[in-house]
């Protein structure tokens, strides 16, 4: 049997366990028209579904790849992803042709295009390439209408800011990847990176970088609103999949903490924390993050949770406040930053530390390639690294990286596990204080 016929074989396979896995549970199946499922159940008890469907979709990928061939696949990855793709999905969003259509029924091309104040015949052309994505569908001709995907935003009206800030600031940001390394090379400065371009930072600036540009943009009522829509897309992130903040449960011992205080640096607006303090009656949780991100803090945090997890405004390149604090944990904070900026964070903290303290960072781990489990998931932090380095010149770190990262900041700081949770897109670092 050739690669094909053995690919097809797994797929059919890993096929019947998620639907049989569905079916034993009387859930719905998963399908394009609306009103299916928008995600498949996660969890301990699906633990073999969501294997499954890693290697399902691994198996799908090579098949569309070997049954391409590699040459038309080289030929035509550039026009379907960038052209097609994510210029489309950028365009509807901006546009907002998501709420142009009704969540039942049909709408015409004409009226969709007055609604999103377009000329019909764009309109046109870029559902006709959406729905190449089962995004929309044309159930009658010159009529459209919703399919489970087109209708997300609609539902989660959340994924608009995460959708705005990755098709407004991280794409572009992308494209100007070539001309930033043209310029200054393997730079580790974060105003010399391809946001930097894009947003006329200072490259000689060692200051100067997104987060200080996205408070500091915008006029009047729009001011900071990009910080704002920061705040709003990590929000959105945690609801499911790889970057769900349930996994946060799986990468830290929080039971045998006892009673203990949790600093979140660049805690955004208090998701993990509320999450962790949620499932964990006996932590306090401190949020720290820019004061902007207060109300949305404010917003978020649930009343029964309001005597124990709170929200401090502090700059993490600034000494920290909370002494002794049993946890202080980075999400996604540390891979916003080149190695030099992460090495002054990791100071700012260490002299608050005592003996037994630990410091939690939670980002991805690039696996050597031979460790490789999940293509799927390898390909998510690999991305997440090169939209790391658009950004801020930053990176994701392999474990060797971690280890040459906290033996440069401190030498009383000792990484005790690297935990990398199945299905998780984001590994544990756990750094504990030595002396
Ligand atoms: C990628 S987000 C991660 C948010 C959150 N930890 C999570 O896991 O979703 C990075 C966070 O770092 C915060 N941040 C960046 N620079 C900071 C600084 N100098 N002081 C405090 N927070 C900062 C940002 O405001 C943002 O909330």
């Amino acid at each position: 049997m050739g690669l094909l016929r053995d690919l097809a074989a797994q797929v059919a396979t890993q096929a019947t366990i998620i639907e049989d896995t569905l079916e034993a549970r009387n859930l719905p199946l998963p399908n394009f028209v609306p009103g299916s499922p928008i995600s498949l159940p996660e969890g301990s008890e699906f633990r073999q579904l969501q294997e499954a469907r890693d290697t399902l979709i691994d198996t799908a990928r090579s098949i569309e790849h070997l049954a391409t061939g590699p040459e038309q696949w080289m030929k035509t990855q550039h026009i379907t992803k960038l052209s097609g793709d994510q210029v489309t999905l950028s365009v509807l969003a901006h546009f907002d042709f998501f709420s142009a259509v009704p969540l039942d029924g049909v709408i015409s091309y004409a009226d969709i295009a007055t609604k999103v104040k377009l000329p019909e015949e764009r309109v046109r052309r870029f559902i006709r390439h959406a729905m190449t994505n089962h995004i929309f569908s044309e159930p009658r001709p010159g009529f459209v209408a919703h399919t489970a995907t087109s209708a997300v935003p609609i539902k989660f009206p959340a994924l608009k800011p995460l959708i705005g800030f990755h098709s407004e600031e991280c794409g572009p940001a992308s494209h100007n990847i070539i001309e930033a390394m043209e310029r200054w090379g393997g730079s580790e400065e974060p105003a010399r990176s391809g946001y930097g371009i894009l947003m006329g930072l200072n490259p000689d600036d060692d200051k100067d970088c997104v987060f200080r540009f996205v408070q500091e943009d915008g006029e009047g009522e729009r001011k900071g609103f990009r910080l704002k829509r920061i705040g709003e897309a990590m929000d959105a992130m945690k609801g499911s999949g790889a970057y769900h903040v349930g996994h946060v449960q799986r990468g830290l011992d929080w039971a045998g903490l006892g009673t203990a205080t949790v600093v979140d640096l660049g805690g955004s607006v208090g998701h993990l924390s509320i999450e962790v303090a949620d499932k964990n009656p006996n932590i306090t949780c401190i949020v720290q993050d820019f004061a902007e991100l207060r109300p949305g803090f404010e917003a978020l945090l649930p009343e029964f949770l309001s005597s124990r997890v709170s929200f401090q405004a502090h700059d993490i390149f600034t000494p920290q406040p909370v002494q002794h604090a049993d946890v202080y944990m980075f999400r996604m904070v540390f891979h916003d930053w080149p190695d030099a900026y992460c090495v002054q964070m990791i100071q700012k903290v260490a002299p608050a530390m005592r003996k037994g303290n630990r410091i939690l960072a939670i980002d991805c781990i690039i696996d050597r390639w031979n460790d490789v489990k999940s293509l799927t998931l390898d390909r998510l932090r690999t991305s997440a690294d090169l939209y790391m380095m658009a950004m801020m010149n930053a990176k994701e770190r392999t474990e060797d990286d971690w280890k040459a990262l906290f033996a440069k900041a401190s030498p009383d700081l000792e990484i005790k596990a690297f935990v990398k949770p199945e299905g998780s897109a984001l590994g544990f670092v756990e750094v504990v204080k030595t002396s």
